[in-house]
Parts: C-alpha cells; structure tokens; sequence
C-alpha cells in the first residue's frame, strides 16, 4: 500500500491553518511549566486554559478542541481529574495526548500512564528515558523527542531533524511541545502530519531563536519571540523531516 508521509510543505500548510482556526487548548499542566506551556501555545496562534479544578474540568473539556494531559506533577486529586477529562473528551470524539513525564520515576506513575494509553490518546510524548519505558504504542502515535524527534504510528516512521541544544536546557520545551501539538491535532486528522508539523514548528523557532539568544535563559524568551513570529514559508524552507522509505 502507497504511504502518505508528511512534508516541509504540509507543515507550513497546518501552521496557516492553525493560525486561521485558533483553536483552543485546555492542558491539565505540570504546575512547573503552565506558564511557558500557555505562552507557547498561545504564540503558535491557538487559545490555552489551564484548570484543573474538579468541578471544572466537564466545562472547559467540553469548551475546548483538545486536551493536553501532563503527568508532571500528579497527585490524587490530579489522577481524578484527569481520568474525568480523558473519558468527555472520548465521548465527545474529541483528541488528546499524553505526557507521562517522570513515568521512569515511580512504578504507580508508570502503571497510570498506561491506563491512560488504553483509553486511546492520539499522542503519547515523551523524552528518551520515558518512551523507552512506555515501549511500543501500537497504532497510537508515538513520539521521542531529543536531538532528532522519532514519531512512528505503527505503519509510518518520520524524524523531525529541527531545534537546538538549548531546549534541552530550559524546563519545559518538551511539555509546551506537548500544547503545541494538540493545537496541530485539531486542524489535521492524522495525527503524524499534524506532531510532525507541530514539531518542526518549534525545532525552526529554536534555532532561529538561538541564533541570538546568550544562554538557555535568554534562548527561553528568544524563543517564544521567534515562534510567535515564524511564518509558513520559513516553515517550508528550514524543516528538516525524514521518513523511513
Ligand atoms: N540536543 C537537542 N538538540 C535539539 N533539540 C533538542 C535537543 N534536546 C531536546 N530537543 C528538543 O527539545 C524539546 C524537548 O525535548 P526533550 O526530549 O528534552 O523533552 P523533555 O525531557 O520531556 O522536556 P521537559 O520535561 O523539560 O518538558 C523537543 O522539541 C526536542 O526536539
Ligand atoms: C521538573 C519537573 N518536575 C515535574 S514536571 C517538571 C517539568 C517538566 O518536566
Ligand atoms: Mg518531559
């Protein structure tokens, strides 16, 4: 069977059509990263809240286009909440991914994140020593950031080849990478052209942003500066995705 791979050019194509949509994006955040998380996703032209209030969250999943969910700093409360926000946006066939930061951490974080996996996220996101515990994730989208970001469905590989060394050094560009993502996931219904693009989108920005950032601190906020104003074309022109044939 002939397989559609995503391109430089679909990429800048989904950027336009996030930009257009303004989609929103509600994340149940780590409290470490909401504010840069919501900065990211507002800058790539989507709209983010970040409640996690129980008597909430039904309202503001049913309101939103997608949902981020972060395992980042989970506690009970947390787990409820999450698990009330994965089951309305299944009934309202609407998408989700999941970041099940530190699941290499704790066993119990570890066996929630694959609860979670079994209730059909569109995405699982998670750096190196997360993913390789979470494993193989069947035909749900599975992405490994690091140096070069690996995204396999089950069918299709691609590697997204963008960003800098610096993003390793800031707290949060892979959970923000996470909000970014989903913003892609509204516009796009395959989920590996829409991550890849999301991705690509911010691997561009980082090295633009780099180019006269001093540090990581400075990098964090170039960073957001060059995002909010990357454009389609200089999408298309500086992403670097491969594919497996
Ligand atoms: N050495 C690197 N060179 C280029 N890009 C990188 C590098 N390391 C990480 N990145 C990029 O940084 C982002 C975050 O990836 P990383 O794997 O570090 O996530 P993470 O550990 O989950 O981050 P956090 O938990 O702080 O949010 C991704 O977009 C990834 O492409
Ligand atoms: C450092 C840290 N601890 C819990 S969440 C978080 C931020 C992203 O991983
Ligand atoms: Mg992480």
């Amino acid at each position: 069977m002939t397989q559609t791979y995503p391109t430089a050019e679909k990429a800048a194509e989904l950027l336009e059509r996030v930009r257009v949509r303004r989609p929103r994006v509600h994340c149940l955040m780590n409290t470490v990263v909401q504010k840069f998380t919501a900065d990211g996703i507002t800058v790539i032209g989507a709209i983010p809240s970040m409640t996690s209030s129980p008597d909430e969250i039904a309202d503001f999943v049913s309101k939103a286009d997608v949902l981020t969910v972060n395992l980042g700093t989970l506690d009970a409360e947390r787990r409820n909440v999450i698990e009330r926000a994965v089951e309305i946006a299944n009934d309202a066939g609407k998408p989700w991914i999941l970041d099940p930061v530190h699941c290499d951490y704790s066993p119990s974080r570890l066996a929630f994140a694959r609860t979670l996996i079994a209730r059909r996220p569109s995405v699982v996101r998670g750096n190196k020593a997360e993913m390789a515990l979470i494993g193989k994730t069947g035909d749900i989208l599975g992405i490994e950031t690091g140096a070069a970001d690996q995204l396999t469905d089950g069918t299709r590989s691609v590697t997204v080849r963008n960003g800098h060394r610096w993003m390793a050094e800031v707290t949060g560009t892979g959970c923000l990478s996470g909000g970014v993502i989903a913003a892609f996931l509204t516009v796009e219904p395959d989920a590996l052209a829409a991550a890849t693009a999301a991705l690509a989108a911010t691997g561009v920005a980082a090295e633009q942003a780099a180019e006269f950032a001093r540090g990581p601190g400075s990098f964090g906020v170039a960073f957001l500066d060059t995002l909010s104003a990357l454009t389609p074309e200089a999408l298309r022109k500086a992403a670097r995705i491969d594919h497996d044939h």
